[in-house]
């Protein structure tokens, strides 16, 4: 932990403020994050970061390579890039304890289907096996980051040349600017537009669910860090990076939660299943009315979304009956909810032994794809809590 302490002074001398009570720590599974190190009480304010201890993309820098009309967080990747690169660089210190691209490899994604990335090992996993290893919400959400990271390496690629970066290097910055940014406003001037920035020490922060951790409170003069709750000695602080479902956790940042305890936060899109049962003239019926789509199970509530009520009961129900449903949210006339439910569980159970076989499988290739076997153990668990969520729902919860 020398690299650590040694980061921690330099964060102090850059204005960082850390109370005695707090300090980074290793846990397991979870890489570094922040612990008490004593007793905390509520609203202590115990890590405040200043705006002039913040890392911020570099206007001049993106200007001499012509990137200033990139996205925000390839500009503050690129700027990050050049900066914590350099040899005397004032940053090496955080550098230092950033995760290193073998940790990336062995939880995002992204690092195993950029296939982009010149510089990267050919992969010996097709595509046709990871599209059935991964679960189709998760390949929504991956679809996106990977658009994004394709059109800002397109964006990015001359100046990576000029500037003496591989391909590889980059990935590594924007993964890191993906995964540990932090949104900043400026209070002055009064109209001064948000920007992506790097924050050093509250980084080590790891996450928990919405309402689960410590407030991130934005100040004119930074952030402040105030525990939500009494912390005894040796419990870690977290905070929210968001109410993100748990398929963006795994795209985004990497991990996803324990099977078994689904939170608030997470939903499983069942749009793939949905979508195919809906007859031509019904999806036409939802498209015209915004109800085609992003249909969702809440694990928590075990329940499903609005939008999945409608859609089934655009099958179930006469025209009139539904359009009812649309404007009160309660049925016509007999409550259609069971039938709703029945419909749903012959699609679930339906998936559910297709899953069910596709986990055997993986289990026993698991262990023979080496590198991997991170990024496949998340997509494993990710299948896990999905079967789980629609054993419940079928259920009615009885099972778990
Ligand atoms: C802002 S950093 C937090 C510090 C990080 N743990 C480290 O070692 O540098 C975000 C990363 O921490 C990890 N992380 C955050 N919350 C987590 C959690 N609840 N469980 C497991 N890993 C988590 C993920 O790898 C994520 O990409």
């Amino acid at each position: 932990m020398q690299k650590h302490r040694q980061f921690k002074d330099w964060a102090v001398q850059r204005g960082v403020e850390i109370h005695d009570s707090i300090d980074s720590a290793k846990l397991p599974e979870r890489g570094l994050g922040l612990t008490a190190t004593q007793p905390i009480s509520k609203d202590t304010l115990v890590l405040f970061v200043p705006e002039k201890a913040m890392f911020k993309l570099d206007l001049r820098l993106l200007k001499k390579y012509n990137l200033h009309k990139t996205s925000p967080q390839s500009q503050l990747a690129f700027s990050a890039m050049i900066k914590f690169s350099a040899g005397s660089s004032v940053f090496h210190l955080w550098r230092e304890t950033l995760p290193k691209l073998c940790n990336f490899k062995q939880c995002m994604l992204l690092y195993w289907q950029c296939q982009h990335v010149s510089s990267l090992q050919p992969d010996p996993m097709d595509s046709s096996e990871w599209d059935e290893m991964t679960p189709p919400s998760v390949k929504a959400t991956f679809k996106r980051q990977l658009a994004d990271w394709e059109k800002d390496l397109a964006y990015v690629k001359p100046a990576l040349s000029e500037a003496g970066f591989s391909e590889e290097n980059f990935l590594y910055y924007w993964i890191v600017v993906d995964s540990r940014s932090f949104h900043w406003k400026p209070a002055k001037p009064a109209r001064a537009s948000g920007s992506m920035v790097l924050c050093p020490f509250i980084d080590y922060l790891n996450h928990g669910p919405t309402g689960t951790g410590c407030e991130v409170l934005q100040t004119p003069k930074g952030f402040e860090v105030v525990p939500d709750r009494d912390y005894a000695a040796g419990e870690e602080l977290l905070i929210t990076y968001g109410a993100h479902s748990y398929d963006k956790l795994l795209v985004h940042y990497g991990f996803v939660p324990t099977p078994g305890t689904p939170d608030k936060d997470d939903s499983i899109s069942i749009d793939h299943l949905v979508i195919p049962a809906l007859p031509e003239d019904i999806k036409q019926r939802l498209q015209d009315t915004g109800f085609l789509g992003g249909y969702v199970l809440a694990p928590a509530a075990n329940e499903i979304c609005f939008k999945t009520q409608v859609a089934i009961r655009a099958i179930l129900l006469t025209c009139n009956e539904w359009e009812y449903f649309v404007t009160n949210g309660e049925d016509l006339g007999q409550d259609a909810s069971a039938d709703v439910t029945k419909f749903l569980e012959e699609l679930f159970l339906q998936w559910k032994g297709e899953i069910e076989l596709k986990l055997n499988t993986t289990k026993k290739r698991i262990p023979l794809l080496e590198e991997k076997q991170g990024v496949l153990l998340l997509l494993h668990n990710r299948w896990l809590q999905i079967t789980q969520a629609m054993t419940s729902f079928i259920t009615g919860g009885e099972d778990i």
